[in-house]
This record gives C-alpha cells, structure tokens and sequence, in this order.
C-alpha cells in the first residue's frame, strides 16, 4: 500500500491516540519495552502504509509520537482529568518530569512549602500526584487502615540483591518484617546498643579534644556522618566500619553512597525507568560497588557468628530459632544496607543541625547546659541514657530541631488502592492517586505549630500549647512518620540524638568558626540538601573543652 501522506498522518496520529488510551489503563513498569515497542510501531505503521524510507520512517514517527504526546497533555490539563479540581503548577501537572526537576534540584520541600502557600492544602504535583499541607489527612493516609505505599517506593531496591526490604514492601510482608525488626527494637535492645554507642561518642570525643588543643576547627558535619554510620554498623551487623577510629573516610565509601542515594531519589520520580536504568552495562557493578561496604561486614558477621549484643542481623537471620520461614541471606543484607542508609545522615542531619541550633541560639545552649549540669554533675554516668527523660529542655531542643528540619522533609507517596475514589481530609481522590504528606510544611503551618512557625522555640514544647495563643499540634510532628510504616527505629534515633548532645554539650563550648560556616538561618536553611533524606553542609565550629 501506499498511501498519501495526509491518509498515512490520520493513520499515525490514531495510533498515538490509541496508545495513549493503553497506557492510561496499564501503566509500564519498565521503560525498554513500552519504547521499543513505540519504535517498532513507527516502523510497522511506516512499512504497511507506505514505502520504508528513512524520510516515510520520520514522518510517520514524528505524527505518531506527536499525537501520542498532545492527547497525553490535553487530557491531563482537561477538565475531564480526575485532578483536575486541584491547582498545581502547570508542568507539574503535564509531566513527571517537574518532579525529576524537583528531585534533582535537593530543595522539594522548600519548593511544595512555596507551591502550598500559593495554591492552599491541596497541590498536584505530577499528573497523578497530589502533595496535600492539612494534618487531618494524617490518619486517613498514613494510619491504620490507611493507604500503602506507592511507586515512589518501589526504586529503593539494590537492583543487585533484587530483594525489596522493609522500606518499600507493603501489606502483609511488610507486617511480617517489620514484627522481626520490632524485637530487634525492644527494650533489652536499646539498652544493649548504648555500649557501642558510647564507645563511638567517646572515640569522637577523641578528636574533638585533639583538635580542641590543637585550635582546629571541627566539621562536625563530618564526625556526626563517621558517628552515626559506625554506630549503624553496630545496630545492623554487630561491627562498625572504622571511620571514627581512623577519623577520615580513606576508601571513599561517603561519595559513592551519597551519588547511590541521590540516583535512587531520582528515580522515585520515573520508577517504570530503574528496570531500563539498571539494565545498562555497569549500572548493578557500580551498586554492587556502592554497598560493598556492608557486604563486608556481613561476610565478617557469618565468620564471627552471634555477639553478645544482638544486631539486626541477629534476629533478622533468626539466629534465635524462632520464625517458622526463615529468610535468605540476601533478604537480611538488604535490610541491612536499609538500616545503614535510614539510619546514618537521618542522625548525622539532626546531630548537625542541633549543634548549628547550640551556637546560634547561645541562651538556649546555656539552659542544656546548666540542665546537663544539674542531672550529670560529675559527668561520670553522661553516657547512661535512663536519666533522658529528666533533661525537658533538652529533649525540647531536639524536638524543635526535627521539626524546623525533618531529616526526612517530604517522604515519599502513598497511593489510593484500585477502586472507588477514597475521601481525604474532605477531598475525594481517585484510584492510583499519589498523596504526599510532606513535613517540612505540615511542621511549618501555623495551624499546627504557633506562634511563629518559622522560629526556632524550643519551649513551646514545654508549654505545650497552654500559652496565649499557642498551637502545639502533636499528631502533626511528622520527623519519624506516622502508622505502621513509621520510623522503625525512633527510640534508637533519638537515644542517639540525646546521648551526643548531652556528651559533647558537658564537655564543650562551641563556637561559629570563621571558614565560611553558615550563620545566618538562610544560610544554613541553604546548606540542607534533600534526597529522600537531608545532609548537610559543612559546620565549622571551633571546640573549647569546658
Ligand atoms: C533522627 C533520625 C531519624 C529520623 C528523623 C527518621 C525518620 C524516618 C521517617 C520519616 C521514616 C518514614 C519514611 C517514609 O515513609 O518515607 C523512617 C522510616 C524508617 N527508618 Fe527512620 N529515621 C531516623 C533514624 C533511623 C535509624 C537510626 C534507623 C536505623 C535502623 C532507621 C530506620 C528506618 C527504617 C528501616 C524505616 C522504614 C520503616 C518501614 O517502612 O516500616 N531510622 N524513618
């Protein structure tokens, strides 16, 4: 046959329009296929309509794809699209790839607090996505009964393990795993991983006097980091990874994490492209090489077998005998780079940023200081953490600082489950609807948190909304997440949090270092990057022993 080109146009541009109908209905899981299979479409519509040129092969693709893109955009910006009552920026609302760009640019949550302040509680951003800034919709999404986890999720599997970990399974096996990782969590835990964490702070403790007496400044960015992922390697497989004792990152393990991590939080945004990404040459060596670190330490933890400080490991390989199914190894080694991943610059953020709010807030630092002081006055049981509770002030510093800095500042998305639309804080949303629930601006809502929720003030925690015009909205203090799928480890996190603060603000006075440390709020807000998780910039403080 061949045809005229206006025929082989209508011929083209129905064939758009009919993939665009298929995929509205079945959404690719991968990206190679679905592309292939657009290619190999221009080319059968290309040979059955006409002669295979090269220029016929243009044409038909360039009209095919044409209409495939422009019944794609008109529908999502149609008043027939099931979102289209939310408001939301325009290319957000188009494509996904304002989220890649909002991913990409580690300043998500600045961007939806910007975007909510425009556009009011609910905001779409992404064809499918909806981030809501209303703490009623708290519960309905992320409490019992509430909605699984969405695609966002599926991407934080090591392609090379191929085995998904408590983070990002869902329903049932989600239970099952997080069960084991609760008895991992219990009490007799917590008090048994106060010994390395004790031997850690101590051994950073170490430098910082050196450098004390040696008038260097400390980046104290860089020691929470070394702290928290030794301390990690404690809690997941029963040894650290040696960087506090040798006080540097020699084998380059930080930067490679950090592009691993960072890759993976792209993704989040495209996950039907990680199948196709990490089908290209070299992608799975390269996480195979990225989480190298911890295969060691579990191959080190089969040699050594059991200690008497039960890690992860321990219960989740069942070394107690008491599951019924027991799981793979490579199950328990991704559940392990998880916890060194959630639990490492989650800590080393909150560490960091508490000892920024110290310096900067010097009247604040006096009071945990003197209240330090009135609970450990000699100094000798600092690293007990039973007398925790007793240090208010404290515990309120730290809390005001997750909520000015959530280290996790938007999470991920749950999705709405296929069937009839579901009911959200007053808002009807459709099946396979993205809803995000982002703290950094729940936590920043004057409805939740006032006076001033921009400004850091400790006491308000203490006051505990009692105050002349004060809001103090508990269920909306979103640091460790909400409902089943919350922060696995939030009593270990801030055992951690309270043990360093009380440690190194007995026995040191901090100070901004004049090597270009942000001390402006704007500054530090600037150093925050946002990949899932928060790290951050340099802090450089000088460190005098008291
Ligand atoms: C200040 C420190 C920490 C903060 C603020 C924090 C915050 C969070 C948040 C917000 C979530 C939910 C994330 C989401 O749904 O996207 C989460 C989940 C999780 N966190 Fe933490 N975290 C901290 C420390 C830790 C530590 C030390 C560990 C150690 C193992 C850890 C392990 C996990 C795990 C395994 C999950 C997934 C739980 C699940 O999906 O069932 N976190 N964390």
């Amino acid at each position: 046959m061949d045809m005229a080109p206006e025929q082989l146009a209508v011929c083209a541009g129905i064939a758009g329009l009919a993939n665009h109908l298929y995929f509205k209905n079945n959404e690719p899981k991968t990206g190679h296929w679905p592309l292939l299979g657009l290619g190999l479409q221009s080319v059968a519509l290309t040979a059955v309509c006409t002669t295979l040129t090269p220029a016929n092969l243009l044409y038909t693709t360039a009209v095919f794809l044409g209409s495939l893109t422009t019944s794609i955009v008109v529908y999502r910006l149609s008043p027939w699209h099931p979102l289209a009552q939310y408001p939301g920026p325009l290319l957000a609302r188009v494509t996904k790839m304002w989220g890649l760009y909002t991913q990409l640019s580690t300043r998500k949550h600045k961007i939806l607090k910007r975007l909510h302040e425009q556009y009011g509680d609910f905001v779409r951003i992404g064809p499918n996505d909806i981030s809501i800034g209303n703490a009623d919709a708290i519960k309905t999404v992320l409490g019992a009964g509430g909605f699984q986890k969405g695609h966002y999720y599926e991407v934080f599997t090591d392609p090379d393990l191929n085995q998904p970990n408590v983070f990002n399974m869902r329903g049932d096996a989600h239970a099952a795993r997080r069960r084991i990782w609760n008895r991992g969590m219990g009490p007799e835990a917590m008090k048994s991983f106060e010994i390395p964490m004790a031997e850690h702070i101590k051994t950073m403790m170490g430098h910082l006097d050196r450098l004390s007496k040696e008038k260097k400044a400390a980046n104290m960015s860089e020691w929470f980091t070394y702290f928290s992922f030794d301390f990690m390697g404690d809690m997941a497989f029963g040894g650290d990874f040696g960087k506090l004792k040798e006080g540097g990152d020699k084998d380059k393990t930080f930067p490679m994490l950090q592009i691993g991590i960072r890759g993976v939080a792209t993704l989040t945004q495209v996950p039907w492209f990680a199948e196709t990404f990490n089908a290209i040459p070299g992608v799975k060596g390269m996480v195979r090489d990225t989480f190298d670190f911890a295969r060691k330490r579990a191959d080190q933890r089969m040699k050594d077998g059991p200690a008497e400080i039960k890690d992860l490991w321990y219960h989740l390989m069942d070394e107690e005998g008491v599951e019924k199914v027991k799981l793979g190894q490579d199950e328990v080694l991704a559940d392990g780079i998880m916890a060194v991943t959630a639990g490492s610059d989650t800590v080393a953020t909150a560490l960091t940023t508490f000892c920024w709010m110290m310096v900067k807030y010097p009247e604040a630092a006096a009071r945990v200081r003197a209240e330090i002081d009135s609970i450990y006055p000699d100094g000798t049981n600092i690293f007990e953490c039973d007398r925790h509770d007793e240090l208010k002030f404290t515990n309120a510093c730290i809390q005001e600082t997750l909520r000015l800095y959530p280290p996790v500042p938007s999470n991920g998305a749950r999705k709405i489950p296929p069937g009839p639309p579901r009911l959200v804080a007053g808002k009807v949303f459709p099946q396979n609807t993205q809803l995000y629930i982002p703290p950094y601006v729940i936590h920043r809502d004057e409805r939740n948190f006032a006076p001033a929720p921009n400004s850091f003030d400790p006491d308000r925690w203490l006051r505990n909304g009692s105050g002349k015009g004060d809001v103090l909205n508990q269920m909306a203090f979103l640091a460790f997440s909400y409902g089943a799928a919350n922060c696995v480890a939030k009593k270990l996190a801030l055992n951690e949090l309270m043990m360093v603060s009380t440690a190194l603000m007995k026995r040191y006075e901090f100070s901004f270092s004049p090597l270009g440390t942000p001390k402006q709020t704007t500054e530090w807000d600037d150093s925050i990057d946002e990949y899932h998780i928060t790290g951050v910039g340099k802090l450089m403080l000088d460190v005098k022993i008291r």
